[in-house]
């Protein structure tokens, strides 16, 4: 299996449900960031999904779609599919559930597949709303989770997720501390070079998103420049 991922220090989340021109998409690609994953929580379709995929392949940059359920799930000219369960739920869907559907489907190629521990953090992001996490936690109880994603389940990577807001650099450390062997992805509201710096101390790979849709694409150069 392909693990040059375990490497990567700036990845950049592209929305399928959000349109960029091909001149921003040529800017993105040759940003210097090492990978470009493909997700969103909302009107997540294999539609929007493959459209994407075919405006960002010319590239040659390592491409994972994060799936949101197992209705956006594309294995065709991608590298790698990162596949979620969501630590701070109590509802199990998002943990075990949607996976149970999705193995229903004889057709996955499990090599291309890496699950991720997610902790989500912002309750009033889409992925806490739908997801039901209880973001209200401590940083203790945060590392506790990773700790356990890391040393029990054995996910290969722990995700922070602060999706649309900066988080806590003090929660992205204890987790850090926490951890043995997981790759700890960070992402949520980093919108500058100190902001990925700041993060890129604790987190091995760094998650940029919106910035790339509200503030353009001379801010993720920023970014990968603070960090590579
Ligand atoms: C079983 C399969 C194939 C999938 C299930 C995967 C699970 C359980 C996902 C739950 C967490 C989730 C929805 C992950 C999707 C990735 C993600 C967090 C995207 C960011 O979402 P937001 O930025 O909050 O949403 P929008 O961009 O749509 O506002
Ligand atoms: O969109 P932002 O806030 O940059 O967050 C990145 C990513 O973690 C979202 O899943
Ligand atoms: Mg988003």
């Amino acid at each position: 299996m392909h693990t040059k991922w375990k490497t990567w220090a700036h990845v950049t989340k592209l929305d399928p449900d959000k349109h960029l021109t091909e001149e921003q998409i040529a800017e993105i690609a040759t940003s210097g960031t090492d990978a470009l994953i493909l997700s969103g929580t909302l009107n997540i379709t294999k539609e929007n999904m493959t459209e994407l995929r075919d405006q960002v392949k010319e590239y040659g940059l390592p491409l994972v779609v994060e799936p949101a359920g197992p209705e956006s799930v594309v294995f065709h000219g991608i590298d790698l599919l990162y596949v979620a369960s969501v630590m701070n739920t109590s509802d199990a869907r998002w943990i075990v559930g949607k996976h149970r559907d999705w193995a229903m489907n004889p057709d996955i190629v499990w090599d291309k597949v890496i699950p991720e521990a997610y902790i989500v953090l912002n309750p009033n992001s889409a992925v806490g709303k739908v997801t039901g996490a209880d973001c209200g936690i401590s940083a203790q109880e945060v590392a506790a989770y990773a700790s356990v994603a890391d040393h029990y389940f054995k996910f290969p990577i722990v995700y922070i997720e602060y999706s649309g807001m900066y988080g806590d650099p003090d929660v992205v450390c204890e987790a850090s501390k926490a951890i043995d062997h997981a790759i700890l992805y960070y992402g949520g509201g980093i919108d500058s070079g100190a902001k990925a710096a700041e993060m890129a101390r604790y987190a091995d790979t760094i998650v940029v998103g919106n910035a790339v849709y509200d503030k353009g694409v001379k801010t993720l150069l920023e970014t990968v420049q603070a960090v590579q």
